[in-house]
């Protein structure tokens, strides 16, 4: 039996990153439902075997009582703001004022959710949390193993941080507040306070229902990888399992910075999720180093916000 789920959770991993991660189906849904309500059997027969990193989770464990408070290693600071093509100008006169004429930017777009912090142990899921106030968060593990494009284990056994926002697409919203209003539920505002209020019930078994995602966008030191720029570490994060917006774009200058948001203004009403604005970051990481942070933004990013 101990073979046999070894073997049922690597297949059902690996057909959930192509599936989940990639937006690559490689087998049908019958034969992944075939599969997982084959592993359900086998756990059910010997729950002893049953692993932290086994895709049952994903329908949700244990109720918790309620959520530890965790204070995270590195803050999780917020990000300054643009709100104009000439404020990005002046981001761009800083950054060079700083560190030169030599550089490029990576563009992000910026997910509508909320911020989440996850630990890494060998490859392994240990800790998931809440940005908090950026110093103290919430523990809300047992939440973050149902959302299906959170690796519940690292095609690569390295142990990081990696960080990204969690996120409701707008059909689930929609179709939740649909159910919302036929059981004379009060409804949510948005997905973000959708997403938010399903990763705060004690009951994993709820927010496992909710159909969230989760797209990472930055990955804490890689003990072994020696990464020169933002956008390798969102290829690298790509390939150990992550949810990596495909839309990210490097940058040689500000100026098609300041096009890809104009772009992506109009854009933004024909994707899946909410965004909220562009995500622009200094490309090379020793000039973050040199950049820094002030009391609560990094120096080497800001962000650009739509008009609302
Ligand atoms: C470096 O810090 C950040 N980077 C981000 N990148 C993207 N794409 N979206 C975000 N919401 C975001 N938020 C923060 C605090």
């Amino acid at each position: 039996a101990e073979e046999t789920l070894k073997q049922l959770r690597s297949e059902l991993d690996d057909y959930g990153y192509h599936y989940y991660v990639l937006d690559k189906p490689k087998v049908p849904d019958a034969e992944y439902d075939r599969l997982m309500k084959q592993l359900l059997e086998v756990e059910e027969a010997f729950p002893e075997l049953k692993t932290d990193d086994s895709p049952s989770v994903r329908i949700g464990g244990p109720v918790a009582s309620a959520f530890k408070k965790v204070t995270h290693a590195v803050p999780m600071m917020s990000l300054s703001n643009a709100f104009s093509a000439d404020d990005l100008r002046q981001f761009d006169r800083r950054v060079r004022q700083a560190v030169g004429d030599d550089i490029s930017y990576v563009c992000e777009l910026k997910f509508d959710g909320l911020a989440v912090s996850l630990t890494y142990e060998n490859g392994l899921l240990t800790r998931g949390a809440t940005r908090g106030d950026g110093t103290i968060g919430e523990e809300i593990t047992g939440n973050l193993r149902t959302v299906s494009s959170i690796p519940l284990r690292l095609r690569e056994p390295v142990s990081i941080e990696v960080r990204g926002e969690a996120y409701m697409p707008k059909r689930s919203f929609e179709s939740l507040n649909k159910a919302k209003e036929e059981a004379g539920e009060e409804k949510f505002a948005n997905p973000r306070n959708a997403a938010a209020g399903s990763l705060r019930q004690l009951d994993p078994k709820i927010a496992a229902k909710r159909n969230l995602a989760m797209f990472a966008y930055s990955i804490g030191e890689v003990d072994g990888k020696a990464l020169t720029t933002h956008y390798e570490g969102l290829q690298f994060l790509n390939e150990i399992g992550f949810k990596v917006s495909q839309e990210a774009q490097e940058c040689a200058s500000i100026e098609d910075v300041i096009a890809f948001t104009e772009t992506w203004t109009e854009k933004r009403h024909d994707l899946p999720y909410e965004i909220d604005g562009i995500v622009i970051k200094v490309n090379n990481l020793a000039q973050h180093e040199t950049l820094g942070f002030t009391a609560k933004s990094p120096r080497w990013a800001t962000a650009y916000k739509f008009p609302a």
